[in-house]
């Protein structure tokens, strides 16, 4: 049988006294999009860069398409893209694809792949003078100018616009239609519900939760609005159906759960309205994957 794409069993890695990784267990499949998402200094970077062969574990057994990542075949068949660029700051990036191309049999188009990122007009221009997301992109070209069997992609879309978001997006569907293994970060949850398959979501270098975008968020529906903050809920929750559930969270967002019948929002309004309270922004809908991570992480910041 093929093996996974990657295979991470109890996986641990420490910076001096700082565990990051404790303990990572997780697989991404062959021909999926696998997105590891976790609060900043989760690790999410460091097991890349274990997977990527930049970085050594402390414990525990990385595979990379069945092999060591310190393997050097796995070179040409594993395509990379950092965080920190990675292309020497004087170099053109048209250059620099071109040179990249060489080092692969059956490269794509360097020419074909800068328009498509929409990089073509900066071909000439040395990589240290483009703006933040112009090298965040010819960073996205370098990772897959080889056409890798499998590609990590470290947050490929921060700091990009949002034609440039959608470009990338694309690049990593055509990819994945091309039967190749994407694992990719991302702090954007919509752009992990949108792009893939899988979702591993990681927290102080554990696994928390794991499971395609709608096992993760479930089927079950939710009645969101916006008010003022501070309203009595336990006076809401005594109008609402039996096993009802009420939070407010952040201050003024609020959220009932339970069952979420045609009557509910009737029931919800005319509370309202006999409190003298304006509701805004009142939906019923299913609960997103940025609900879960934030249930599972919590809210303080990292
Ligand atoms: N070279 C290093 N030396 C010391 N500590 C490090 C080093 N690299 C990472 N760490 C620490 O390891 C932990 C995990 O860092 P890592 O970069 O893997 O997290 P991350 O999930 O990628 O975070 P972010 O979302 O902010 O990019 C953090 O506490 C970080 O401070």
């Amino acid at each position: 049988m093929e093996s996974p794409a990657v295979e991470i069993v109890d996986l641990v890695k420490r910076y001096g006294g700082t565990t990051a990784i404790d303990g990572l267990t997780f697989n991404a499949a062959r021909g999926a999009v696998t997105a590891v998402l976790g609060p900043n200094g989760a690790g999410k970077t460091s097991t890349l860069e274990i997977c990527e062969g930049f970085r050594r574990a402390d414990g525990g057994e990385v595979k990379v398409l069945g092999l060591d990542p310190s393997r050097p075949e796995l070179r040409a068949r594993v395509g990379v893209m950092l965080q920190a660029g990675g292309v020497p700051p004087a170099t053109r990036c048209g250059q620099w694809l071109r040179l990249m191309a060489r080092f692969h049999a059956h490269p794509l188009d360097p020419a074909a792949l800068l328009e498509r990122l929409g990089l073509t007009e900066h071909a000439r221009t040395p990589y240290r003078r483009l703006s933040g997301g112009q090298q965040q992109r010819v960073s996205l070209a370098g990772a897959v100018i080889g056409r890798p069997e499998l590609v990590f992609l470290d947050e490929p879309t921060a700091g990009l616009d949002p034609q440039a978001r959608h470009a990338c997006w694309e690049l990593v569907r055509d990819l994945r239609a091309n039967g190749v293994s994407v694992v990719l970060t991302t702090h954007h949850m919509d752009e992990a519900e949108k792009l893939s398959d899988q979702i591993v979501i990681i927290d102080r270098g554990r696994v928390v939760a794991e499971g395609t975008p709608s096992s993760l968020t479930g089927a079950e529906r939710q009645l969101r609005f916006r008010a003022r903050p501070g309203l009595c809920l336990d006076e809401l929750l005594a109008a609402l159906p039996a096993g009802s559930s009420a939070k407010e969270s952040p201050a003024g967002h609020y959220i009932i759960e339970g069952q979420v019948a045609p009557g509910l929002l009737a029931t919800v309004t005319t509370w309202c309205a006999a409190e003298g309270v304006s509701t805004e922004d009142l939906s019923i809908e299913r609960r997103t994957l940025e609900d879960v991570f934030l249930e599972l992480t919590g809210r303080e910041l990292r």
